[in-house]
């Protein structure tokens, strides 16, 4: 079992490197709305056999939408906090490809932590398709890279990733329930050695082994 052994006020306040920080508790539901609207929407547009005329409406509509919320953007870098469930928090960006709440495109991986590091549950759709049926090579491997990331930072402090190594052992299939868990092995001073580990029907899929360097933070 891992020992948290430090808590995460000790993350640096990204407002002191220049980069906003939002509450994730402040925003607003139809933000939420909006970005599972968006999410649907690009699983719809991918596996659409629409004719023309509603496809050229489609675009047009769409476009539109485009315009109207591209007005005022957030800052490049913009973070964000997320509760893990146990009274503590994280901090990501917020629209990480992998986790962030604010973006479409993600599946939104919710890790919550745990007394062994991190857990999270995910069903992906057709937008993470490698092989047919079944989730790409690289999808496995971004989540696990979030997955052990974020267990690096929270029980340690935040880091880059300087080393993944991948074990596809299965299939990970699409509309399937992924258990996607996390922990730390060791830590050498900024080196953490991480793991994880992707299961569908309680088979392991993948397995993942990284090297986090913790970021030196200036005086
Ligand atoms: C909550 C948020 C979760 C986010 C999860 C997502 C994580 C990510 O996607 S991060 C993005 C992908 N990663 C990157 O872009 C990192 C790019 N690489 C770098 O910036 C640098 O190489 C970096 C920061 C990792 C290390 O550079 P630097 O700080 O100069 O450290 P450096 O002195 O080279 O290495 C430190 C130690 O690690 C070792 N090390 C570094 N890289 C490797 C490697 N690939 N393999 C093995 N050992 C390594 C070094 O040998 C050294 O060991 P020792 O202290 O024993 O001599």
């Amino acid at each position: 079992m891992t020992v948290n052994t430090q808590p995460t006020t000790e993350t640096p306040d990204p407002r002191a490197f220049g980069l906003p920080l939002v509450e994730g508790g402040s925003l607003p539901a139809e933000l939420h709305s909006l970005v599972s609207s968006v999410h649907d929407l690009i699983d719809a547009v991918g596996n659409t056999r629409a004719d023309t005329e509603t496809l050229a409406e489609a675009a047009a509509t769409v476009r539109g939408l485009t315009d109207r919320l591209d007005v005022d953007r957030r800052q490049v870098g913009t973070m964000v906090t997320r509760d893990l469930g146990d009274g503590t928090t994280e901090i990501g960006t917020i629209t990480n490809i992998v986790a962030g709440d604010t973006n479409p495109a993600a599946p939104r991986l919710a890790l919550m932590r745990t007394p062994e590091g991190m857990r999270a549950e995910v069903t992906l759709n057709t937008i993470y398709q490698g092989p047919p049926g079944l989730v790409h090579g690289g999808w496995i491997a971004a989540m696990l890279d979030q997955a052990v990331g974020s267990v690096s930072s929270v029980e340690t402090s935040p880091g880059l990733t300087a080393r993944l190594e991948i074990d596809y052992r299965r299939p990970t299939p699409l509309f399937t329930p992924l258990e996607i868990t996390s922990w730390v092995e060791r830590t050498e001073g900024r080196k953490v050695y991480v793991a994880g580990r992707i299961r569908a029907h309680g088979q392991v899929t993948a397995e993942g082994k990284a090297l986090m360097i913790r970021v030196e933070v200036p005086e």
